[in-house]
This record gives C-alpha cells, structure tokens and sequence, in this order.
C-alpha cells in the first residue's frame, strides 16, 4: 500500500471506510429481506436462517399434521424451545449491545484520529502552504529526477528549518530509495519524502518509546518546565494542566519562575482558568524552595500530577546549571524517580534560535523532551527534524495555536500528514482517475 494512503487510512474516514458502510447497511437490508421472504415461503430455508442466526422457533402453522399425535412431546418441547429462545433473545441482545459499544468505540477511535489529524492539519497550514507550493513547483519543472533536482530539493529542505545535517542525510536516502525504485517521474518523488521524513524522525526508536509523556505508575508525577522568557511555558503549562484535569487527573502547578516579574501572577491566572491548584512564594524567594512546598502540598491534596515552572536565564549557564540541579535534587530527593519528564519549551518561530537553546540547556540539565510552542505561527515546521535528528531529543508536545485546547501530543505521522494534507488529496484523486 501507498504511504500516502496509508496516512489517509491512519487519520482520516476515508471514502473506502464510507463505501464500505454503505455497502454492509446494503448486505444487511438484502439478508433481512431474504430472511423475511425465506420465512413467507420456505421452511427449510427458514431453518437454514434461524440455525444461522441462532434461532430456534418454528412458526406453528409450519407443524406437518402427522406429527400432531406427539402433540404432549411438542408441547414440552416447544416449552424447552421457548425456553431456548428466550436465552437465545438474551444473548442476542448481550450481543447487539457488545457489537453497539464496540461501533461507538470504533467511531470515537475514527474522530479521534480525525480531530488530530485536523488539528495538525491547521496548525501546519503555514509550514504545508510554502511547503508545498514549493515542491510542487519544483516537480512541475523537471521532467526527470536528477542531480539538479535533488539540489533544489536540498535547498527547499533547508528553506523549512528541516536543518542541514538532517537535510543531507535525507537527500542521500531519497537518492538511494530513488534508484532502488527506479522513480523517473518527480511526481512519485513527493511520497517517498514524505516517508523519509517519518522514517528520519524515529530513527531507530519506536514510536511508543518517545511519544508521549512518561507517567509515574506508582503516585505522584512531576513535570518540571524549563526554556527562557516568552516562548510559551507559562501558556503550555496551563494547556497541558487543563489537558490533564480532563482525562480525569488531579492536578496542581508550582510557582518556580521567582525570577521573572509578573510570572508568578501569570501561573496563578492559568490556575485559575483551568481550576487547579497553584503553590507560590514571592517574588525573588528561591525556586527550589517553592517547588518543595508544590511536592508537599501535592501528596497532601493527593493529586496526580505536579508541573512545576522555573525561571530559565540563558545570560549565565552556570547559574541555570546551578538552579536547575538544585530543584531536579529537590524533586528526586522527595519523589524517588522524579521528576518523570524535565519538558523544553522551544518557540517554533524562533528557528535556529530555538536550536541554541536547545543545546544550552541540554548541557545544563537532562532535558527528556521539547515542547514545541507556536508550531502553527511558523512557515519553517521542519525544525522539529532537526531538533530530534540533530539533538536526539523527542518532540513530546507541539502547541499548535493560543487556545487552551491546542496543544498536542506529538506524533511524527499526524505531522507528516499536515506537512502533505493537501498532495495527498490531490494524489488520491489522480489515483482514482487512473
Ligand atoms: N499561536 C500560538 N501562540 C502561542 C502558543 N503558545 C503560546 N503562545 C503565545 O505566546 C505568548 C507568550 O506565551 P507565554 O506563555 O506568556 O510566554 P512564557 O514563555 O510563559 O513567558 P515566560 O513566563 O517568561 O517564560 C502568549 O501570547 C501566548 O498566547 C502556540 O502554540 N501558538
């Protein structure tokens, strides 16, 4: 199958899955009417459809007239047999209900994957417009894949932040998978990059090893906040505390950006807005102090999940080392195993900005996971290869626009898919016509 159409099939009802509903209410209404007409007129069929229905009953005008002399064995037989039918009718229904629940879990499944994929959709819409306008471009004026293709290809690649380490890795694989397929129309060449890039994203890693967040299975799990002024945290903290207070979980945020004035009142605000509990002390007081009290007050209240915010002050990286090392102490000290995901904040917007950040502050601290903030307010998305190719740390969350409800759980296909929405519909339609 297709990777594009694989992608389709992974996010989005396609027509197949409507065709395919339509064609089973088609088959369903054709069985009840033969199974209507076998009854009118056939007795034999009619035990064909109840012995494969599990039905047992046999209308009574069916009964052949010699047998009426066993009239008292029928009646204790028709006895059992009602009997039969009646834990037959139970079970069926057990059974329609079974079936019910599993359709409505099949068709929440279904907008599951359809909201993500819309919402990747959305919120790449920036990246995929220049994206695509430019390969699609590219693949309109060659009329073979070559060496110049390749190069210009390189230079789109470069264009959308994919980063140039990533770019060249990539541009060596598509040549080799090119060849190896003997693709001569640039047309083809857009799915094989779309497959790359998913395939450059785990690396050797599977999907369920870097997406998501790590949880705590036995209590309290904490998330500790890190990355500079302005890219987002405060804004991500409270999404994903509003995310987890919606799945069911009791939530609550620690104060730790003592640093920055206003921070503090900005967290509370977030608290506030999503219903959760916010631990603070004043301005200027020491992080490492707040985040003890957020963990105390945290077991107490029996919550689930604990974020905690700190300051993050790139102007001298041995202060940030310091400060960062004395909270992760903190955390570990109290909840053994904590803290279960130390999350960057990265402003996708910011580019190759975004990338020294990323080195800086994985030196100073552990850094498990990047939140990327903003990823709909850029045309450049590809940065999120090259942060995970080049720095080997997963994109856990991507804010995808300034609602509470817009950040989401990375997953490299649903990107992949928002990057090529727009060809894979086109691709699908060429596919159809032919
Ligand atoms: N479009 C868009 N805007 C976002 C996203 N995430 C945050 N913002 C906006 O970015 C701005 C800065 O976000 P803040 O959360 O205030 O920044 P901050 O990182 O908390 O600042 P510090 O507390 O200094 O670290 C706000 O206007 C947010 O609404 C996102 O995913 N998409």
């Amino acid at each position: 199958m297709s990777f594009f159409k694989k992608l389709k099939e992974k996010f989005v009802k396609g027509p197949e899955s409507e065709e395919e509903k339509e064609d089973q209410q088609v088959h369903e209404t054709e069985d009840s009417d033969e199974q209507e007409h076998s009854l009118e007129t056939d007795h034999h069929d009619d035990q064909d459809v109840a012995e494969l229905q599990g039905e047992t009953e046999i209308p009574e005008t069916e009964t052949p007239a010699e047998d009426r002399e066993e009239e008292t064995v029928e009646s204790t037989e028709d006895e059992e047999e009602t009997a039969e039918t009646a834990v037959n009718e139970e079970y069926e229904q057990d059974f329609e209900e079974s079936v019910a629940e599993d359709d409505a879990e099949e068709i929440q499944e279904e907008d599951e994957k359809e909201s993500i994929a819309s919402k990747f959709k959305l919120g790449l819409a920036k990246t995929r417009n220049s994206f695509s306008t430019k390969i699609n471009d590219l693949v309109a004026r060659y009329r073979t894949v070559d060496e110049d293709f390749f190069e210009e290809l390189e230079e789109v690649l470069i264009s959308a932040d994919v980063g140039v380490t990533t770019v060249m890795e990539m541009i060596e694989e598509l040549e080799m998978e090119v060849k190896r397929r003997n693709v001569q129309d640039p047309q083809k060449v857009k799915e094989i990059i779309s497959e790359k890039l998913v395939e450059i994203y785990y690396g050797d890693d599977r999907a369920e090893e870097i997406e998501g967040l790590n949880e705590n299975p036995d209590g309290l799990t904490v998330y500790l906040f890190v990355g500079v002024n302005g890219v987002g945290k405060t804004t991500t903290i409270g999404k994903l505390a509003h995310r987890l207070k919606s799945e069911g979980k009791n939530v609550t945020l620690a104060a730790g950006d003592t640093f920055r004035a206003g921070a503090i009142e900005q967290l509370e605000e977030w608290g506030k807005r999503v219903g959760v509990n916010v631990t603070k002390h004043s301005e200027g007081s020491d992080p490492a102090a707040v985040i003890y009290d957020g963990i105390q007050s945290a077991k107490s209240k029996n919550a689930d999940v604990l974020i905690c915010d700190t300051a993050g002050r790139l102007q001298n990286k041995v202060n940030l080392m310091n400060e960062l090392s004395k909270v992760k102490r903190v955390i570990e000290r109290e909840i053994p195993g904590a803290p279960h995901e130390v999350l960057l904040v990265l402003d996708a917007t910011t580019g190759q900005n975004a990338m020294s950040q990323a080195k800086t502050f994985s030196e100073a601290t552990d850094v498990s996971g990047i939140v990327l903030s903003k990823l709909d307010g850029t045309a450049k998305g590809g940065i999120v290869l090259a942060i995970r190719n080049e720095l080997d740390i997963p994109v856990k969350l991507v804010g995808l626009g300034e609602k509470v409800t817009d950040l989401e759980t990375f997953d490299a296909h649903a990107f992949v898919y928002g990057l090529f929405a727009d060809m894979i519909e086109e691709y699908e339609e060429e596919e159809e016509l032919s």
